[in-house]
C-alpha cells in the first residue's frame, strides 16, 4: 500500500541563532492563533531523555545533529502548527532540502534576525549552551557570521527582532501569513 500523502504542513517554521527568540516567538504566535508549537530541540531531548548539553557532552555534536535532522524532517512532515528549529538545524543539507521543498509548496520560513548587542542579554550566557563555551560573545558572533548566509537562503521572510517585543514579532508574522496560502501537498 502506498504511503498516505500528507495533507497538512506547518503554518510557519522559525529559524535563527540562539537568542533570536524562536521558542519565545513561537509561544507568542501560539497564544495569538491557538496553533500548537513543535520545537525540534524539545523533540530531540524527548527522544533521548536527556538535555541538549548532555547529548553534546556524552555523545558528541555530530550525534546531536543526526538526531536533529531526523526531528526536523518529522516535524515538517507531520506538524500542522508552528515549528521552532534549533539554532543550528539549518546547517544540515538535508534540512535545507526539506525547507526548500516546504517553501516551494507555499510554506513560510522566518529568519528571526538579531544582533549580538541584543542577543547577549537575552541569551544571558549563563544558561547551558554547549556551543557558546569559553568567550560566549565572540563565539556567538563567529557562529552568526558563518550561518547568516544559510539563514538567509532558507528563509522566505526575515524579521529583525532587535528592540522588539515578542508579541510584536508574532503579530508581524501573522500579518505576513494572512493572504499566504496554507501550505499543503495540493500546492505542490
Ligand atoms: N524579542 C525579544 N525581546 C527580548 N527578549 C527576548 C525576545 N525574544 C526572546 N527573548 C528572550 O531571549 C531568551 C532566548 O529566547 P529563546 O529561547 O526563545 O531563543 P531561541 O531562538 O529559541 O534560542 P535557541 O536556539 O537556544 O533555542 C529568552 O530568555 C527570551 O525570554
Ligand atoms: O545554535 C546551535 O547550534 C544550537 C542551538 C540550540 O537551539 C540547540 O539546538 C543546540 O544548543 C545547538
Ligand atoms: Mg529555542
Amino acid at each position: 500500500m502506498p504511503a498516505p500523502t500528507p495533507s497538512t504542513a506547518p503554518r510557519v517554521v522559525l529559524a535563527g541563532p540562539p537568542g533570536a527568540g524562536k521558542s519565545t516567538v513561537a509561544a507568542a504566535l501560539a497564544r495569538l492563533t491557538g496553533w500548537t508549537v513543535r520545537d525540534t530541540d524539545d523533540d530531540v531531548v524527548a527522544a533521548v531523555g536527556k538535555p541538549v548539553t548532555e547529548i553534546f557532552v556524552d555523545d558528541g555534536e555530530q550525534h546531536f545533529r543526526d538526531l536533529e535532522r531526523t526531528a526536523v524532517a518529522a516535524a515538517v512532515a507531520e506538524h500542522d502548527g508552528i515549528v521552532a528549529l534549533g539554532g543550528g538545524a539549518v546547517l544540515a543539507p538535508e534540512t535545507q532540502t526539506v525547507l526548500a521543498d516546504y517553501a516551494s509548496r507555499g510554506g513560510v520560513v522566518v529568519f528571526l534576525d538579531v544582533s549580538l548587542a541584543h542577543a547577549a542579554p537575552r541569551v544571558g550566557f549563563n544558561r547551558s549552551r554547549p556551543l557558546l563555551l569559553g568567550n560566549p560573545r565572540a563565539q556567538w558572533q563567529q557562529l552568526m557570521d558563518a550561518r547568516r548566509p544559510v539563514y538567509e537562503s532558507v528563509a522566505t521572510l526575515r524579521i529583525i527582532t532587535d528592540g522588539r517585543a515578542q508579541h510584536e514579532i508574532a503579530r508581524e508574522i501573522l500579518d505576513a501569513l494572512e493572504g499566504a496560502p496554507t501550505p499543503t501537498e495540493e500546492n505542490a
